[in-house]
């Protein structure tokens, strides 16, 4: 999806600063959270044994008991051209966020992704259901004033320097000239940006039009973030810093609902995850619970491996080929392991590297989707 940042959001987000205190700079209803206690006046309760996610990334990260999003059985229908015909973009997506969760939104392309998060952000408005952000309407002002949101696509205005561009957004929010540049400083700083405050976005790359998109998000130091495709059209190092950046982000104590195409990164960082196909939801839950702890495959390099011991070894060898004098062979995930290593050690074949394959989000994907192209737009 993309949007022009800026007109209806940041409208919207100044009336609320307006309309509650005159600055959302000054963050009067939405003070430093911590993951342990609910902020003051929040309606949370402390959490004292809250679940500890599993990878590496999301190690020793407490998550709270209190819902940041609740969508509710929401949908969607566009109705397009001169018949108005019906394009029913979202039929039946829920889902709950909880605060401290990287949440991945995935699914192929014309899932309804954007849709949704364009009813998330109060861009569009659902048909049915509801969508709740801190226990709010998501159309509620005071609601979005805690949220930041990064399109996809974000459209920034070209001819600004990104110093100008984060001045221009701290004003839509109500900020104090100091106060946004002080802001911006930092921001920029975090995003990787420092070096580039004087440089007009126009001569930005890809990856720094993300990062300032990612910045303005941050502007009102949102309690919440929606990540539409952040790492959208990036090399793999630019991948890796927005990646690096949503689990720094998280520490800082913040909710993300992070909507990816690239499986890898969702599966390393986020907690749970929203698989849509369709316009539904076909798969919701922890990463780890979704995907099968059994060892598919193992993948095996090897120095003289002969044809007598691929025989030798029947079905328990998947594929084999040579690659010079190395051979790469792919076993059966349920074999003997150790009696299996006995007999190529036998054989007189030396181990280079043996890789167990376990089921990744990909193959969960591919698995659930497998009839997408029908679903493309
Ligand atoms: N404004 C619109 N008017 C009409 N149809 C729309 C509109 N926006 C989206 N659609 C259609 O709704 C369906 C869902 O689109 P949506 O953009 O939500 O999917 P997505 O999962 O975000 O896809 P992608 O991964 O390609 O961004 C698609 O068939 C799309 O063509």
């Amino acid at each position: 999806m993309t949007l022009e940042l800026g007109p209806s959001w940041y409208r919207a987000s100044k009336s609320t600063a307006r309309s509650l205190s005159g600055s959302i700079g000054a963050a009067p209803t939405c003070p430093p959270m911590s993951l342990h206690w609910p902020s003051p006046g929040s309606t949370a309760r402390p959490a004292p044994s809250k679940p500890l996610a599993i990878s590496k990334n999301r190690r020793a990260v407490p998550m709270s008991d209190e819902i940041v999003l609740d969508v509710q059985d929401v949908a969607k229908t566009y109705r397009v051209g001169f018949f108005r015909k019906r394009v029913d973009a979202v039929k039946a997506v829920s889902f709950q966020i909880r605060r401290g969760e990287i949440y991945g939104l995935v699914g192929p392309n014309g899932a309804g992704k954007s849709t949704t998060i364009k009813m998330i952000t109060g861009l569009v408005r659902p048909d049915r259901g509801q969508v709740r952000i801190f226990g709010m309407p998501a159309t509620q002002v005071a609601a979005r004033a805690r949220m930041g949101f990064l399109p996809e696509n974000p459209n920034l205005y070209p001819h600004l320097k990104a110093g100008e561009l984060m001045r221009f957004y701290g004003g839509l929010l109500g900020l104090s000239r100091k106060e946004s540049d002080a802001r911006a400083a930092k921001l920029l700083e975090q995003v990787g940006l420092g070096h580039a405050l004087d440089r007009p976005i126009s001569k930005f790359s890809k990856g720094m039009k993300q990062r300032a998109g990612i910045a303005q998000a941050l502007l009102g130091d949102p309690e919440f973030v929606v990540l539409d495709e952040p790492q959208s059209g990036l090399d793999p190092i630019g991948r890796r810093e927005i990646r690096d950046l949503v689990v720094d982000l998280r520490r800082q104590g913040k909710t993300i609902l992070f909507c990816s195409h690239i499986l890898p990164d969702v599966e390393d960082i986020c907690d749970r995850v929203t698989l849509v196909h369709r316009g539904e939801v076909r798969e919701t839950g922890y990463i780890h619970e979704l995907l099968n702890p059994d060892v598919l495959r193992y993948e095996l390099f090897a120095r003289r491996w002969s044809p007598e011991l691929t025989a030798e070894l029947g079905d328990r060898v998947l594929h084999h080929f040579d690659i010079g004098e190395v051979s790469r062979v792919d076993l059966r995930g349920d074999i003997d392991l150790e009696e299996t290593l006995a007999l190529i050690a036998s054989a007189g074949a030396r181990v280079e590297s043996l890789q167990p394959q376990k089921q990744r989000l990909e193959d969960v994907f591919i698995r659930d989707t497998t009839d997408a192209s029908e679903a493309r737009p």
